[in-house]
């Protein structure tokens, strides 16, 4: 039999699994399947299920997952799970195991996206072997670097999605308070999210109530896709503000990432969110946001931007780290 490598990406709301048969250097997808993550109590649970439509064990497994890795463990931000690298390896009988932040896998998908997996907000003027960023707003938010050296790229995971939400105007003044009395500490993900953009529909429903702009009949919204549903299908005006709200914040974001990194190289967004809100991202204030740094606006014009509507990126990232894992487990086999 072939040797072959499970990857996956594993997130607060989903669980990606793609298994991949190495034949004479080219990888073939054996099987994929994707698992509600808050259906299971535990990652092992998935794994279990996964592999019992395999036949036999894999030699590397490459697992890319929403949470801060540190020796190989993670809890999950938005999740009840805890992944252990060394506990998979042990309850599996699996050689080799290697699990990275979800975005560090994104990272590594950059250089093998097509052109079709992108689509640009602003062309700017990339800079050749300057750092890059990514950032994507899906159950959480999640960001990595891109650094070139003399020895290649380095990706750096991060957990800049937890650093403070800095808004701009007063309006963002009001949803700081508004979410400081839920949350206590406002990070960017508290809004850059799925519940963010939840909880920004209802602080915006409540003020348009205030002043008298709404009607008595008010929409439930309990989860994002309803508040893209009103926006896209029944303009309901408090939805479609929340959305150029949530975009002008996200460019804002990017900028700020991208300023801190000074990213010439460029910023990619990811993450759920995004490939579902295009059309808002390419009309709104995101790149307007994204530019207005003060004395810095020529210099942002300058950053490239793109959207990555790939929604299996993570997952072609993780692929890539497990097929290299893969062949230098075979050329110490073969003595290379
Ligand atoms: N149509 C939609 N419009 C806006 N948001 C949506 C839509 N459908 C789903 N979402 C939101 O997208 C989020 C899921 O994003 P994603 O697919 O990136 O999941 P994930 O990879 O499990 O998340 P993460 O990696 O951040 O833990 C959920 O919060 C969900 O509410």
């Amino acid at each position: 039999m072939n040797s072959y490598l499970i990857c996956g990406d594993i997130g607060g709301t989903k669980t990606l699994m793609r298994a991949v048969v190495m034949k004479d250097h080219a990888c073939e997808t054996c099987l994929e399947r994707r698992y509600d993550s808050q259906a299971y109590d535990d990652f092992d649970d998935v794994l279990n299920d996964f592999l019992q439509h395999l036949p036999g064990v894999p030699e590397v497994v490459c697992l890319a997952i929403a949470g801060p890795v540190t020796a190989q463990q993670v809890a999950l931000t938005n999740l009840s799970w805890h992944i252990s690298a060394q506990h998979i390896q042990q309850q599996f009988s699996i050689p080799a195991v290697r699990i990275m932040n979800d975005f560090e896998a994104v990272a590594y998908s950059i250089e093998i996206l097509s052109n079709d997996d992108l689509v640009t907000l602003q062309t700017g003027n990339p800079r050749p072997n300057s750092t890059r960023v990514v950032l994507g707003a899906g159950t959480g938010m999640g960001v990595a670097w891109l650094i070139n050296g003399v020895n290649g790229t380095t990706v750096l995971a991060t957990e800049a999605g937890h650093i403070d939400f800095a808004p701009t105007n007063t309006l963002q003044i009001a949803l700081l308070d508004y979410l400081g009395i839920r949350y206590g500490h406002v990070s960017i993900e508290r809004i850059l999210s799925g519940q963010g953009l939840v909880d920004l529909f209802h602080f915006l429903q409540e003020d348009s109530l205030k002043l008298g702009r709404t009607g008595n009949k008010q929409p439930v919204v309990n989860d994002a896709a309803t508040v893209t549903r009103l926006a896209f299908e029944q303009q309901h005006p408090v939805a479609m503000q929340t959305l150029e709200h949530f975009s002008e914040i996200y460019g804002a974001y990017a900028g700020n990432l991208a300023l801190a990194g000074l990213c010439h190289g460029g910023v990619y967004i990811a993450g759920g969110i995004a490939p579902r809100i295009l059309r808002i991202l390419q009309q709104s204030g995101f790149t307007s946001a994204f530019q207005n740094k003060g004395r810095f606006r020529t210099l942002m014009q300058t950053i490239p931007i793109h959207v990555i509507v790939n929604n299996k990126a993570g997952l072609l990232g993780a692929e890539y780290v497990a097929s290299q894992m893969l062949s230098s487990t075979a050329n110490t086999h073969t003595g290379q």
